[in-house]
């Protein structure tokens, strides 16, 4: 059986106009179309109000063809008068802002005459790809659906370090249907990058020069730090257990590894047992997120007697809140170079053990040990396993490299200094905010 029809129905927020619409959607839903409904929250919660209850099962049956209800801000203060229903139409929106993949939300935009800004909140290494699309295509390194036809190294820049074809985002996928939606998300993107008003960027102009130069419609405006600002939420999908900052308070200066592999990465049970293993091997504290789903297993398994062998010098939180972790008592970051976790730790000016998992991990890791110079791959052995011994090794080898240590720090001062004022990412920021005000 094919996918649902899925439509989106909004409506202007007053009784005439909803009360239609509302019965519209209804003869739509029970053809089997799924209905979103979109009311402003005001409306939405008089109306949920009105609600009859559904209890029994014949009712929780005939849910299914339901229109889902839900809800956006109307934009009106909470003084204002909602019973004026122009009151609505003196709102103008000045413009939208949205991520690149969703790139059909600013062609809206475009289409009503709203300006619109991309925020690209990934690693910008790979974007000089995007718009190589075309030549890629014309020369037949791959063929219209984005399929490889012929792999070769795909220079961009003399500044930046040649592609390979198996570098491209979509080309890393098996599933040929997730590898085709991920090629037109690659061309929304390119479309985005070369035709949005703004194209905001979570990067710092210095650090990412020669791709700030190819591209010179971006516009750096990070690192994005929630945690600077004691009003401003980080937006985190889990509860943080703060219980971990104390904890690294009460260790030595420069002694705790802290292993943190962000929302997505998924480990084998194989692996998490062998990463376990070298985090007790290597001997420093260690602070670890180990967030449900980390593992293939429904929960994570230990090895035997791990947490009596750690006792003491281990840490394990399901969620820190990550973004604080500025304390002296972090040696390095073992991470998926996941670019929040990267800019993070950037301006955090802490080392970096490197294991990425997919798309833009590996062009990060890139910038990291390449470019910046802040950090150290973690290899896969001949089994594809990162094995204890070279977790062990790697941080040994990466907590004794002084060169490593400084650049961390030299690093922290340029992301710190460009979101000061007068600093090339605050210039950046205030440059767009004055132009929305105006
Ligand atoms: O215990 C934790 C662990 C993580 N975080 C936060 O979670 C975010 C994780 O973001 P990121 O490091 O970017 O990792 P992912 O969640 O894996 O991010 C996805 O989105 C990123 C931005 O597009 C891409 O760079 C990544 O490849 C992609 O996996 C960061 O802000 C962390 O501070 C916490 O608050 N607590």
């Amino acid at each position: 059986m094919g996918k649902k029809a899925h439509v989106l129905v909004v409506p202007y927020p007053a009784q005439g106009h909803v009360t239609p619409l509302l019965k519209l959607s209804h003869r739509i839903a029970d053809y089997g179309v799924k209905v979103t409904f979109v009311n402003t929250e005001f409306v939405h919660a008089k109306i949920m109000a009105t609600m009859p209850d559904h209890n029994n099962e014949e009712e929780e049956e005939e849910e299914q063809n339901q229109v889902g209800l839900v809800s956006i801000p109307d934009g009106l203060g909470p003084n204002d008068d909602r019973r004026d229903a122009l009151k609505l139409l003196e709102k103008k929106i000045r413009c939208v802002i949205a991520d690149p993949t969703l790139g059909w939300i600013l062609e809206v935009a475009k289409e009503m005459g709203i300006e619109q800004a991309a925020m690209w909140p990934a690693g910008t290494r790979g974007l000089p790809l995007f718009p190589h699309i075309p030549k890629l295509i014309e020369s037949g390194v791959m063929d219209m659906s984005g399929a490889i036809l012929r792999n070769e190294l795909i220079n961009v820049s003399k500044d930046i370090r040649a592609f390979s074809t198996s570098e491209l985002d979509w080309n890393c996928i098996d599933d040929p249907i997730i590898q085709k939606i991920c090629f037109e998300c690659a061309l929304t993107i390119k479309q985005t990058l070369e035709h949005s008003n703004w194209f905001l960027c979570n990067t710092i102009y210095e650090l990412d020069l020669p791709v700030c130069r190819l591209l010179p419609n971006i516009l750096p405006v990070g690192p994005l730090l929630a945690s600077d600002h004691p009003r401003h939420s980080s937006g985190s999908f889990s509860l943080q257990d703060s219980t971990c900052l104390r904890w690294l308070n009460e260790q030595p200066a420069g002694s705790v590894v802290y292993v943190a592999f962000g929302s997505t990465t998924v480990f084998s049970q194989h692996q998490f047992h062998e990463l376990a293993l070298g985090l007790e091997l290597a001997g420093w504290p260690f602070l670890w997120i180990v967030r449900p789903g980390l593992t293939n297993r429904s929960f994570a398994e230990y090895p035997d007697g791990f947490a009596e062998k750690v006792a003491g010098r281990g840490k394990i939180v399901e969620w820190a809140p990550q973004e604080k972790l500025g304390q002296s008592a972090i040696a390095c970051f073992m991470t998926h170079c996941g670019w929040n976790s990267t800019m993070e730790g950037v301006s955090n000016g802490v080392p970096f053990l490197c294991w990425p998992y997919f798309g833009d991990q590996f062009h990060n890791r890139s910038s990291i040990c390449d470019v910046w110079k802040v950090g150290l791959r973690l290899e896969h052995d001949e089994n594809k396993i990162v094995s204890r011994h070279e977790i062990k090794k790697k941080i040994e080898n990466l907590l004794s490299d002084d060169d490593i240590k400084a650049n961390s720090l030299k690093l922290k001062k340029i992301a710190r200094n460009s979101i000061e004022k007068g600093g090339s990412s605050c210039k950046n920021f205030e440059r767009f905010v004055q132009h929305l005000k105006q």
